[in-house]
């Protein structure tokens, strides 16, 4: 009986365990099943979690390529070719892109013949008091001593020069005699002739740099009194040389305005020009030409052109300083060309600086600016004659293309328009 019982109570204790254990299983098992189905979302917190705190960057590519390596493994094939190719178009747009603002920056300058054709109907345009003086004297039917007197005073009014306005209505009058009558208009027609004589139809007035066998870098030098529109000049002459294609090396010697350097910089800037500068205000101009002058020469530019100070023509230190310019201009390249810049609204008080100018530094031509505000273009007669060096360009306006090679034909209609 005990052993019975012994028995029973073996085979209770038995149920109770493996009934104890299998439940002891099915939760083990329900608890894996239940961390088999969060493992997923856990695994990719966790990685954000690690790569958070050290970088966005990192993370993208290392999820991304886990994630996406057996999408990409299909695409990749794809992709490398791909990838081979996107980086060069690409990169493509990239390079064109750049220099795309740079190149919307930079303007083309008016050509020669676009801005001759222009600047002679402005010319014409013009209300020329000297046209219209000469035209209400020369419309009489025939032309009397007084009259005479007028069209020499309206030559002088157009600082022809006393000179020269003597011998053309000399000249004029004693053809009128020969002919027997002074018809108005052929004596409009001698007048036009005989100015373009006084002008100088012929005159070569090339500008040195633009001559065959002209040296390079050709250097300009641009001198003149204050004011006279010199900076202007070398910016709007930069621009022409551009427009034929030449490179070109601006130097701003004029470190007495402390604009000035500036004032060319933004000229350079626009037609992609570079400018040779003194970061100090009242640098000697000297150095400035110099180390112009030498980069000009290593960047084996066409054209060089120094921008000078305006200066009195009485002031001789200011003077001096135009020849030790020149003289250390020299020391890396000769110097073609000395362009006086005179105003044509100063008439013929220009004459005077012209002179010292001419004696200082030697002068090789004239540029006539202001001529769009000035009655007083006669000037080119008189400068010409007495300095014996041709006007080779005239400004017409504060326009960047409004400078142009002098044209003796369209200035004389011009006047007589
Ligand atoms: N109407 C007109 N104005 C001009 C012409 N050329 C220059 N100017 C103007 O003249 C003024 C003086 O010009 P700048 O080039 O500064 O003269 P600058 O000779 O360099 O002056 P400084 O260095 O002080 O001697 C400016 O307002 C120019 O715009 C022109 O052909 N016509």
């Amino acid at each position: 009986m005990v052993g019975v019982a012994v028995v029973a109570i073996v085979l209770i204790l038995l149920a109770v365990w493996f009934s104890k254990s299998r439940k002891r299983d099915l939760d083990k098992t329900i608890e894996e099943r239940q961390a088999r189905r969060d493992l997923p979302p856990e695994t990719p917190s966790g990685a954000a979690g690690t790569d958070h705190p050290q970088s966005a960057a990192p993370t993208a590519p290392a999820s991304g390529g886990e994630e996406h390596e057996p999408e990409a493994a299909e695409p990749a094939p794809e992709a490398e070719p791909a990838s081979a190719s996107v980086p060069e178009p690409e990169a493509a747009p990239a390079q064109e892109l750049e220099p795309e603002p740079a190149a919307a920056k930079v303007e083309t300058p008016e050509s020669v013949g676009g801005r001759l054709a222009r600047l002679k109907a402005k010319l014409a345009k013009s209300n020329n008091p000297f046209g219209k003086a000469l035209f209400n004297i020369l419309a009489k039917d025939n032309l009397s001593e007084s009259d005479w007197e007028d069209v020499e005073d309206t030559l002088l009014l157009a600082d022809v020069g006393a000179e020269a306005s003597e011998q053309l209505v000399d000249e004029l009058r004693t053809d009128a005699r020969v002919t027997g009558k002074a018809d108005p208009a052929e004596v409009r027609a001698a007048l036009k002739e005989k100015l373009l004589d006084l002008v100088g139809r012929d005159t070569d007035r090339t500008l040195n740099a633009d001559k065959p066998g002209a040296n390079r870098p050709g250097v300009i030098i641009m001198v003149g009194v204050n004011g006279t529109g010199k900076t202007t000049t070398a910016g709007k002459l930069a621009r022409l040389f551009v427009s034929e294609g030449k490179s070109v090396v601006l130097g701003a010697a004029d470190t007495f305005r402390a604009a000035a350097a500036d004032q060319l910089e933004t000229w350079g800037a626009k037609v992609d020009v570079p400018v040779v500068r003194s970061d100090k205000d009242g640098a000697d101009p000297a150095s400035v030409a110099f180390e112009a002058s030498a980069k000009a020469k290593e960047l084996d530019a066409d054209v060089l052109i120094i921008d000078t100070a305006g200066r009195l023509q009485n002031k001789a230190n200011l003077m001096d300083e135009l020849g030790k310019i020149r003289r250390v201009t020299e020391k890396n390249l000769p110097v073609d060309e000395v362009l006086l810049v005179l105003d044509a609204t100063t008439g013929q008080n220009g004459m005077t600086q012209a002179k010292v100018f001419a004696e200082a530094i030697g002068i090789t031509g004239v540029v006539l600016s202001k001529l769009d505000g000035s009655a007083k273009g006669g000037i080119v007669i008189s400068v010409q004659k007495e300095l014996g060096v041709p006007v080779k360009l005239v400004g017409l306006g504060e326009g960047p293309d409004d400078l142009a090679p002098f044209d003796p034909e369209g200035f004389v209609d011009g006047i007589l328009a």
